[in-house]
C-alpha cells in the first residue's frame, strides 16, 4: 500500500487494490487478525458502541461484538434502511439472534429498529472500511451510507482496517466524515481530525 504513485489512484482503483489485496489472506491470517481485532476492541470499549459484522473478506469477525458485550459495552449494528438514506440500528446481544439482510447476506439483529437516530447515542463508532488515511479520511465501499449516517454526534469515529490499510494518502470528498482513528490488529491509532460540526 506504500507504493510510489499510490495517491493518485481514484477511489474506485483504491477499492480494486484493497479488495485484491484482502482476497489473497489466508483464513489463518484472517482468523489472527480477527482474534488481535477482538483484543484491540476491548481499548475502545465504552457504554454504547456501534459495531457491526464483519462480511465476505473483511478484517474482524463476531468476537469483536462479544468481546465489546463481555467488557460491558451497549452493542448497536446497523440494519440496512429498504430505501437510501441513514442506517437504523438495533441492539446485539449474541450470534443467535443474528439474521442475513437484504444487501449481501450481512448479519443484523432480529431484535426490534431503534431508528436512525440510535446512532447519536454512541460514545465510539467502529466504522467499517476498506482503508483510511492519516488525515481520517475513509474509503468505504461506495454506498455513502456511513457518510449519511455520521453527520452529527459526539462519538468518536474508528475505522476498523488492516494494518497496511491505514495509509497516507486517500481521496478525500467533501462529504466524507473523518475518522477519529484507526482500529487494527496491532492496536487503536488515534487520528488527527477535526469533529463533525
Ligand atoms: N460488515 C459491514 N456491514 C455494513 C457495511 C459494511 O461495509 N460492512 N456497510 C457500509 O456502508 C453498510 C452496508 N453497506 C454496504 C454497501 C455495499 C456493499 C457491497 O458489498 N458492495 C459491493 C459493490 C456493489 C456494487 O458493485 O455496486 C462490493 O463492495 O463488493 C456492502 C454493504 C452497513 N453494514
Ligand atoms: N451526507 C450525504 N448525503 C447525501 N449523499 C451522500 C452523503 N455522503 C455520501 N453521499 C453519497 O454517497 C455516495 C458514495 O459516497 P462515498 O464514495 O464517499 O462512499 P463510501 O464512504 O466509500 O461508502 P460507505 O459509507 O457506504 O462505506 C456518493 O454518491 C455520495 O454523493
Amino acid at each position: 500500500m506504500r507504493v510510489p504513485g499510490n495517491e493518485h489512484l481514484s477511489k474506485a482503483e483504491w477499492r480494486a487494490r484493497v479488495l485484491q489485496a484482502r482476497a489473497s489472506v489466508s483464513p489463518a491470517e484472517h482468523a489472527a487478525e480477527a482474534e488481535a481485532l477482538a483484543s484491540a476492541a476491548v481499548s475502545v470499549a465504552a457504554e454504547t458502541v456501534c459495531a457491526y459484522v464483519p462480511f465476505d473478506t473483511e478484517p474482524g469477525s463476531v468476537s469483536l461484538l462479544n468481546a465489546l458485550v463481555k467488557a460491558g459495552s451497549r452493542v448497536l449494528l446497523p440494519v440496512i434502511p429498504d430505501v437510501v438514506g441513514p442506517l437504523d440500528w438495533a441492539v446485539y446481544t449474541d450470534e443467535s439472534t443474528l439474521v442475513p439482510g437484504r444487501l449481501r447476506g450481512i448479519l443484523e439483529p432480529s431484535g426490534p429498529r431503534l431508528g436512525v437516530d440510535a446512532v447519536s447515542e454512541a460514545d465510539v463508532v467502529l466504522v467499517p472500511a476498506l482503508a483510511v488515511d492519516r488525515r481520517g479520511v475513509r474509503l468505504g465501499r461506495g454506498a455513502g451510507h456511513y457518510d449519511r449516517s455520521l453527520t452529527s454526534g459526539r462519538a468518536d469515529r474508528f475505522a476498523v482496517v488492516r494494518a497496511e490499510e491505514l495509509v497516507d494518502s486517500l481521496p478525500g470528498e467533501a462529504h466524507d466524515v473523518p475518522m477519529s482513528g484507526a482500529l487494527t490488529p496491532a492496536g487503536l491509532v488515534r487520528l488527527p481530525s477535526p469533529a463533525v460540526m
